[in-house]
């Protein structure tokens, strides 16, 4: 593709039109320096356009309350059956301990997800569970966001017990939960899933929970697993399908929408084998990475403004790379990190908020600590 069709759409992006997946897949199969430095410098213009100068962080930390888990998603490091070696499941005591400690740091989110441990039930009720860890938490520190549960989770609960999602997703909130994160989307794409997550809810379930989510109060973030078995094609029907999601979420004027898109490139090194063999590789390789993250702007920007690198799986060097390629916030401290961790990322498991200010004024940007909805802090 000469790069004349390149300047072409891109020259379109600047001007405010949406790209199509066909124009999408071109950018995306770029291998030319200039080529790519122009994808680079119009995602960028318009990171600059649709959320400013200023590169945003959050304080918050990671609650992983079990490792345990019924599926056994082939990207999956952090996965246990109970009894294995190295499986966990936080008791209350331990969930409040970790609570407070993030409350002292001054953590204003808790991100919460786990295994779907089927022991993780109340008199025979898995959504009792679940209500009674957002209780535990919320009951001692009322003021934190809960961020938790991914679609997955959802839809284990509903399944269990035989409740609409609706009913899950209302009961979560009304004890505390006040958003939901965007995982378990992996690619949005049913043959991809086929491999990548065959026990996993299907495409549209993902979006019909998440869009359900808004409907009833929630705001979301996005997320997509890259890096693996994808193609560009595929990786652009994900992109489009999360377009289309938030377009409707707008249109119909839900109460909460996407928040945000977070790119996770697959980390591979300690990963189940048949995976790991196929992608033949144990690291993300950046460059891809800042490309698709470049697109995702660009395909996104005018209905999700904020994008979010992996400082876990790119390393802070890599993550901060990408605030140029188009992302406008550097994520969160953590305090703690496993699933990631589990499957051999560098990145880390913690960042101080002097270092994640350190690493975004060496590029001259102001920054800014943020709460879960972008709220400035
Ligand atoms: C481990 S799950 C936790 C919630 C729940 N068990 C689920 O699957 O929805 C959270 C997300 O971590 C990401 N993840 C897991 N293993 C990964 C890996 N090896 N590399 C990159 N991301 C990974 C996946 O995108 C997954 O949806
Ligand atoms: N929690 C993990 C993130 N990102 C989450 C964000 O820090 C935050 O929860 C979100 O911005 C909502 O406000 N990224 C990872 O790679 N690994 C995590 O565990
Ligand atoms: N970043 C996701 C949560 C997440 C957690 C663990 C991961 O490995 C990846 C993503 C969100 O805030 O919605
Ligand atoms: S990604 Fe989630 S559902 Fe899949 S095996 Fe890992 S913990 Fe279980």
């Amino acid at each position: 593709m000469p790069t004349i069709t390149v300047d072409h759409i891109l020259d379109r992006a600047l001007m405010g039109y949406d790209l199509s997946a066909a124009e999408g897949v071109v950018l995306l199969k770029q291998t030319q320096p200039e080529a790519i430095a122009a994808i680079r410098a119009t995602a960028d213009k318009l990171r600059q356009a649709q959320a400013g100068d200023i590169v945003t962080y959050i304080i918050n930390r990671n609650i992983n309350f079990t490792n345990i888990c019924e599926q056994h998603c082939s990207f999956c490091a952090f996965r246990r059956d109970d009894g294995d070696d190295g499986a966990y499941w936080l008791d209350w005591t331990q969930i409040i301990e970790k609570s407070q400690d993030a409350v002292k740091r001054g953590a204003t989110e808790i991100c919460m997800q786990g295994g779907l441990n089927p022991q993780a039930q109340i008199n025979g009720k898995s959504l009792s569970y679940y209500l009674k860890l957002v209780e535990t938490i919320k009951q001692e520190f009322p003021q934190i966001h809960l961020h938790a549960f991914s679609p997955q989770e959802v839809q284990f609960i509903a399944r269990i017990d035989g409740l609409k999602y609706a009913d899950v997703i209302s009961a979560l909130r009304d004890t505390g939960v006040n958003s939901m994160p965007g995982t378990a989307a992996e690619v949005l794409d049913d043959q991809v899933r086929r491999v990548l997550c065959p026990e996993k809810i299907d495409t549209v379930t993902w979006l019909e929970i998440v869009s359900t989510a808004h409907k009833l109060g929630l705001y979301t973030t996005s997320t997509m697993l890259s890096g693996h078995i994808e193609t560009p094609e595929q990786q652009i029907g994900h992109l489009e399908k999360l377009r289309s999601l938030q377009q409707n979420t707008i249109n119909q004027r839900y109460p909460a929408s996407i928040t945000e898109f977070i790119l996770l490139p697959f980390v591979g090194q300690e990963a189940p084998k048949s995976l790991r063999r196929k992608v033949g590789r144990d690291q993300p390789v950046l460059t891809d990475a800042l490309l698709l993250g470049a697109v995702a702007r660009i395909f996104l920007g005018n209905y999700i403004p904020n994008h979010q690198p992996s400082w876990v799986k790119l390393g802070l060097t890599g993550a901060t790379e990408a605030l140029t390629w188009g992302c406008n916030d550097l994520g969160g401290t953590l305090m703690e990190e496993h699933i990631t961790t589990m499957a051999g990322a560098v990145g880390g498991t913690c960042m101080e908020v002097e270092t994640l200010q350190t690493a975004i004024a060496s590029l001259k940007r102001p920054y800014q600590q943020r709460d879960t909805l972008y709220q400035k802090i």
